[in-house]
């Protein structure tokens, strides 16, 4: 059975994906976040990620504090940036596929084309700046890797009158 391991398991995408669990009963997939893996600690990123002999890893855990990431900087890069290059090393490590989520803000806005995958980035805050840092490691150090420029999540929650 295909094993995938979710990173940031407990945030908005990652609880997106654990409410999809029961359409998809032929997938092993097994949700963590920081208190059981820290995908900033490279060692245990690469021991966690060999015990566990997995398939694929979806990466939902980043700072996604857009306004914050501004004056938090040294977190931000080193969750979006050098947190994604500990994940591709351990990738190639351990042998797994990594599906990352990045961002449209890796893009400035400044267009009135639609963006494809061959548009130029240009990111207009810090935010994007370390998302796009995070894509050129991982392309760097796991080009099989697949990643995901996606925008503004909705989530499905009652509606207050
Ligand atoms: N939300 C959106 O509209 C969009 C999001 N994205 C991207 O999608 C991805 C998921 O976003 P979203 O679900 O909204 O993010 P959230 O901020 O909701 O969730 C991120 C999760 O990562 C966890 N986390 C933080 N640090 C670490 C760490 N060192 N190790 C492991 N887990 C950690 C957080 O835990 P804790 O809360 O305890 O810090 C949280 O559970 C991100 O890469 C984001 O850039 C892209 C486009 C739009
Ligand atoms: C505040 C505001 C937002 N918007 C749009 C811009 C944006 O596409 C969307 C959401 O804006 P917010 O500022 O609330 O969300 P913000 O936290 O900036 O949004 C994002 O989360 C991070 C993590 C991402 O990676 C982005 O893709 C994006 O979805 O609404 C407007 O059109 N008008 C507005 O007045």
């Amino acid at each position: 059975m295909t094993k995938i391991l979710v990173t940031g398991g407990n945030g908005q995408l990652g609880q997106s994906i654990l409410s999809l669990v029961n359409k998809y009963k032929n997938l092993n997939i097994h949700f963590s976040d920081i208190d059981e893996l820290d995908i900033s600690q490279s060692e245990q990123l690469k021991e966690y990620t060999r015990a566990a002999n997995i398939d694929y890893l979806i990466n939902c855990a980043a700072y996604t504090a857009v306004d914050k990431a501004e004056h938090e900087k040294v977190l931000a890069k080193k969750l979006n940036a050098e947190a994604v290059k500990n994940i591709a090393i351990a990738a190639t490590e351990n042998n797994f596929r990594v599906i990352h989520i990045s961002t449209d803000y890796v893009f400035d806005g400044n267009t009135f084309k639609p963006y494809t995958e061959a548009s130029f980035a240009v990111p207009a805050s810090y935010y994007g700046q370390t998302k796009l840092l995070g894509e050129k490691y991982l392309m760097e150090n796991h080009p099989a890797s697949m990643i995901f420029r996606t925008s503004c999540f909705i989530r499905n929650l009652p509606i207050i009158l």
